[in-house]
């Protein structure tokens, strides 16, 4: 419990403080609580004693009062600092969170982590945000208060005070063992717990494609069968745990007989006073009750323990290195707008690129073309500082990539991805997110160049609509050429084009190459191409086959070359009708 507790402190940051004071107010708050009992033991001595008058009576009313009054004004201040305390913190952590996410190679997304993400962003932070500050609150009041209840048997008599010293021990050891297995048995919980997100997002996002295949069946029931694992893990942790919480209460059941017994025969013997026994009495059930709800939500301790795991997890995830004080020049240079050099990479072990070297003129075209899996998207990738090169080096006006900081290279490349992602936000919003501070006019011109504004004006809202959760309001070819008009808003130097027109219909596509053609004027662009008409013009092809450059030229050049790239013209002009060569 402890560690735990050290655990927050040293999340909380700034809230450190805040947080330590609560704790104080539950300390008193829990002394507060016992007040009543020492009074009454006081009261009942003085019965015995006969010292009691009516001033007695008159003074232990004023006590209880203040006493009570004390305790809600301390239970306030607590439960204030406390409670907002949780949500403090973690809307920092979010934050925090965000920032490194954002930080991490894509490789770390890609590799089924979207479960851990979703479980920790909003499963495990909302559960320590909401009730770890006054668990851990409740948990000190609950130990402080058998510590000075223990004290009090002590005073007693010492022999009662060591028979409660020794009943806490052993129920420590049991509660000890107990942690351990729900510790374990917690963490196979929340295994259980990211396979059913990662089952439920796979569920949703692959829904149009389970409907239209008819997989409903086959797919609910592995949705339905991570349903049952889920109730089978959590009965089976109540089944665990039972025996152990059940051997807490017996230990307890045991310690207090115990106690009474003794008091009983010491005060039979003589050797304990009527009044101390009566309040022994008085004292006794309630002595290990704190202890008792401590171990019942021990649960809650390691439910939250684990959660931390796995926050820390994330958060110790090593970011793609952003220390880079370098700058890409603006001006002319004598270098190559971009150059690739020995590049070497491996996703994991699997190395896909092999020694790669090729350079790029300012405001030339190269495309990318060759087999499936070749590793053209790796290629761009890279560029973008997706991932890191494993060895070799990827330079931008003779600077490389990884000495400029990441805002800065992104500053320097826009791309448009076959598969585009619209926020929930209005349109205006989805294109003016290319550029920090655009003006409306900036946003209108952008969406005239991309071939995007006539659609958008004839829209209830015009550019105030508020697009769907992924931009499903719009048809394919329409948001294309929205994230379009954000690049040609970006106006970023490079631009990177995959496979941007592959899956639209050809009303679209038009539209698409004209927006397409607006935003590479004066760019230097790299277009990864599966259809060769579209980059016959292109000033290099380069044909890519398992991680090496086969072949690189102009169109004419491979015709004439009369090897891979031939060889997929002829194929393509045969199959699409489509007159390439
Ligand atoms: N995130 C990833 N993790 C592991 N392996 C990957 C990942 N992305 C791609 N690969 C593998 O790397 C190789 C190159 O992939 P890449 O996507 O670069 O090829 P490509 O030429 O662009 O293919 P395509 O034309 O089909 O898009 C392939 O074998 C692919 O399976």
């Amino acid at each position: 419990m402890f560690r735990l507790i050290s655990r927050i402190l040293n999340l909380s940051g700034k809230y450190k403080n805040r947080i330590k004071s609560a704790f104080i107010f539950a300390f008193v708050e829990s002394i507060l609580s016992k007040m009543p009992i020492f009074i009454a033991f006081t009261v009942l001595i003085g019965f015995y004693e006969k010292r009691n008058t009516s001033q007695t009576f008159l003074y232990v009313g004023i006590g209880l009062v203040l006493v009570v009054l004390l305790q809600a004004v301390v239970h306030f201040l607590s439960d204030k600092l406390q409670s907002a305390a949780g949500f403090m913190i973690f809307a920092d952590k979010r934050m925090e969170l965000g920032n490194h996410l954002r930080k991490l190679p894509m490789g770390y997304f890609t590799a089924g982590n979207l479960g851990k993400i979703n479980s920790v962003l909003s499963s495990d932070m909302a559960f320590i945000e909401e009730v770890s500050m006054s668990t851990i609150a409740n948990m000190m009041s609950y130990v402080l208060s058998t510590l000075v209840l223990t004290i009090f048997m002590f005073v007693l008599d010492y022999r009662i005070g060591l028979i409660a010293v020794g009943v806490t021990l052993v129920a420590t050891l049991l509660a000890n063992g107990m942690n351990k297995m729900s510790l374990s048995e917690s963490a196979i919980r929340q295994e259980q717990s990211e396979k059913l997100t990662d089952a439920v997002l796979s569920f949703a996002e692959g829904i149009s494609v389970i409907k239209s295949y008819n997989l409903l069946g086959e797919n609910s029931k592995s949705l339905t069968d991570n349903f049952v694992s889920s109730k089978d893990t959590s009965i089976k942790f109540e089944n665990k745990i039972t025996p152990w919480t059940t051997g807490l209460n017996i230990i307890y059941g045991i310690g207090i007989t115990f106690i009474l017994a003794v008091a009983l025969y010491l005060n039979y013997q003589g050797t304990l006073g009527l009044p101390y026994m009566l309040g022994l009495i008085l004292f006794v059930f309630d002595l290990f009750s704190p202890l008792k709800t401590l171990y019942g939500e021990a649960t809650r301790l390691t439910v939250m323990n684990a959660a931390l795991d796995r926050i820390e997890e994330v958060l110790n995830e090593t970011e793609l290195q952003d220390v880079g004080k370098n700058h890409i020049s603006k001006s002319e240079t004598s270098e190559p707008e971009i150059c690739f050099n020995h590049v070497k990479f491996s996703y994991g072990e699997k190395e896909v690129l092999h020694d790669m070297s090729f350079e790029m003129n300012k405001n030339t075209m190269t495309a990318l073309v060759g087999q499936s899996g070749g590793g053209k998207s790796t290629v761009a990738n890279l560029l973008a500082r997706f991932w890191d090169v494993d060895s070799g080096e990827i330079l931008i006006r003779g600077v490389n990539i990884k000495d400029v900081s990441l805002s800065e290279l992104m500053s320097e490349i826009s791309m448009v991805f076959q598969r585009v992602y619209l926020f929930q936000d209005t349109i205006f919003n989805n294109i003016a997110m290319g550029k920090e501070n655009a003006t409306k006019e900036e946003v209108i011109e952008a969406a005239q160049k991309a071939r995007c504004y006539d659609f958008i004006m004839a829209l209830p809202d015009g550019f105030d609509t508020m697009i769907g959760e992924g931009g499903a309001t719009l048809s394919g070819g329409e948001k294309q050429r929205i994230s379009i008009a954000r690049c040609i808003l970006k106006d970023a130097p490079i631009v990177i084009l995959d496979e941007a027109t592959a899956s639209v219909d050809v009303d679209n596509e038009s539209y698409i190459q004209e927006a397409i053609s607006e935003l590479v004027k004066n760019k230097t662009l790299l277009v990864i191409a599966h259809r060769l008409n579209t980059i016959r013009d292109a000033d290099n092809i380069i044909v890519i086959k398992e991680g090496n450059i086969a072949e690189q030229g102009t169109h004419s050049e491979l015709v004439a070359l009369n090897g891979i790239y031939k060889n997929m013209v002829e194929l393509q002009s045969k199959n699409n009708g489509v007159k390439i060569l």
